[in-house]
């Protein structure tokens, strides 16, 4: 490989001059991880909205690269739960993961198999480094401004999204009904 310079728009995210492909989930293929399903078929039921795009740079997934890019989660919710990312452990497991915020206000959600819950919160300026073992999601808090995060891990980790898809996560981030925020144990939760 040679050296590679990408342009983000710290605005946005995004990283227009590029090769880069942005990657979209719209609710209506990740309305699953929505604590209330009948909220998300209603919304779906007169139309689909995006709910996240990053940038998947390209890099190749072998040993000693790093991959990187943004991630964009655009404001909303589901009912009173906040729009977030599916979420997921690293194939290898013990891999880490830095974030950085460039814009907005948002939470990072970590848990690891042995239910250890941690979770920060991002605005611009943040970092947050996601240690091995612990699965890993965004939230948007904020009903009007778009969160946009930096990330960046091993390119050969790999994504184990199936724990994620099958279980949950054990709390969730939801509106408090004043403007800002609670986080709730998840009544779904699979221990099983
Ligand atoms: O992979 P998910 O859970 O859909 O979330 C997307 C974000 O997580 C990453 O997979 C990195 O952990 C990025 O590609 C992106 O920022
Ligand atoms: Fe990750």
């Amino acid at each position: 490989m040679t050296p590679k310079t990408t342009f983000f728009d710290l605005q946005t995210g995004f990283a227009p001059e590029t090769e880069s492909v942005s990657l979209k989930r719209s609710l209506s293929t990740i309305k699953s991880i929505f604590s209330n399903q009948e909220k998300a078929e209603e919304i779906l039921s007169s139309e689909d909205r995006l709910v996240y795009e990053f940038y998947d740079l390209g890099i190749p997934e072998k040993e000693g690269n790093i991959a990187y890019g943004t991630s964009i989660l655009y404001p909303g919710k589901v009912g009173d739960e906040f729009h977030m990312t599916k979420g997921h452990f690293h194939t290898i497991l013990d891999t880490g993961e830095v974030y950085y915020c460039l814009k907005g206000h948002g939470m990072m959600m970590m848990e690891n198999p042995e239910g250890d819950v941690e979770y920060r919160e991002m605005r611009a300026g943040h970092s947050v480094f996601v240690p091995g073992r612990y699965a890993h999601r965004t939230i948007n808090v904020s009903d009007t401004e778009v969160f946009v995060t930096f990330f960046a891990f091993r390119a050969d980790a790999g994504h184990d999204y199936g724990t994620v898809e099958s279980k949950g996560f054990r709390k969730l981030v939801v509106s408090d009904g004043q403007g800002g925020y609670k986080i709730i144990d998840n009544p779904k939760w699979n221990s099983i």
